[in-house]
């Protein structure tokens, strides 16, 4: 354990007040968080509304540790967040940083303008601050930082392809880790989606069908892999391995899901796994970690969906 640098707090996206761990230097504080176990750092960016050409951006500083700027918002939440989902991976699994050696954790916010989206873009966090319509700012939901967090470390481990049947696996991965981060409700998103109405969100790993998204694979859809087709409908088709893992925690409960879809991604799973390969996976993970009463809820959900 690093020397605790600074206690700092902030307030979040939603004004709620969070606590920060902040570095102090040329006498000021900086969201740099030096306190994790790992080599690396967690830093969090202010883009200032640029686009990819200004990343990483630029320190965030705070003359009394006290970030309740409207402007750091956005920034004391991905600070917070990932600092959160560090932990989660550590704790959980011993995994020091996305890559398990330690590598910084890079989060920019304020991305673009207007910006409705979130990405891992290979080697750091970008959040836009949504139009105000479709989103908040995206950084003020931990499960939409889990979700990115876990792109990482999908791509340090299993590094599943993003298209068509490994991408949609890709996607879905990344929404059950979001709900593991966020294990209240199963949805995705519903802290900063359309902040202008209430009880709807991105994305239901219970009910993918009320956004759109396939439950069984007799919805599956066919798009190509473009941009307008969402790369063979990752975010779409990745409904039915969602409502799969719906069914696994309920019959098994979350500790033992999370142990299993984490060994699954890190030890079973390459590039081009598709629905069949995920559910091996997943059985033979439980399999290895506890039994056959855990495996076969697990083929039971994946039938449940229409993968056998
Ligand atoms: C749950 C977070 C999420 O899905 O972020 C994205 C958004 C909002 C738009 C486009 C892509 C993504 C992504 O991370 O896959
Ligand atoms: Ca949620
Ligand atoms: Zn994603």
């Amino acid at each position: 354990n690093k020397v605790k640098e600074a206690a700092g707090s902030g307030t979040g996206v939603l004004g709620d007040s969070k606590s920060l761990n902040t570095h102090f230097e040329n006498n000021t504080y900086y969201l740099v968080d030096s306190t994790k176990q790992m080599d690396g750092r967690i830093y969090t960016l202010d883009n200032r509304n640029g686009g990819f050409n200004s990343l990483p951006g630029y320190d965030i500083t705070d003359s009394d540790n006290r970030f309740t700027e409207t402007s750091q918002r956005a920034a004391v939440d991905a600070h917070h967040y990932a600092g959160k989902v560090f932990d989660y991976y550590y704790n959980k699994f011993g995994r020091v940083s996305y890559d398990g050696n330690g590598s910084d954790i890079i989060s920019t916010v304020h991305f673009d303008t207007n910006y409705n989206n979130a990405a891992w873009i290979g080697n750091q966090m970008i959040y836009g601050d949504g139009d105000g319509k479709v989103f908040a700012p995206l950084s003020g939901a931990i499960d939409i930082v889990a979700h990115e967090l876990t792109h990482a470390v999908t791509d340090s481990s299993a590094n599943l392809v993003y298209e068509f049947q490994p991408g949609a696996l890709n996607e879905s991965f990344s929404d059950v880790f979001g709900f593991f981060l966020d294990p209240n409700d199963w949805m995705i998103g519903e802290d900063v989606y359309t902040p202008g109405r209430e009880g709807d969100a991105l994305r239901s790993l219970s009910n993918p069908n009320l956004y759109d998204q396939p439950d069984h694979m007799n919805e599956y859809r066919t798009l190509p892999n473009t941009e307008e087709g969402d790369y063979g409908g990752v975010h779409i088709n990745s409904g039915i391995p969602n409502k799969a893992a719906y069914y696994t925690i309920n019959a098994i409960g979350r500790a033992k899901s999370e142990k299993i879809y984490y060994r699954a991604l890190t030890i079973y799973l390459t590039p081009n796994s598709d629905f069949a390969s995920a559910r091996q996976a997943l059985i033979q993970s439980a399999t290895d970690l506890y039994g056959s009463t855990e495996a076969n809820a697990i083929s039971s959900a994946w039938s449940n969906v229409g993968v056998n």
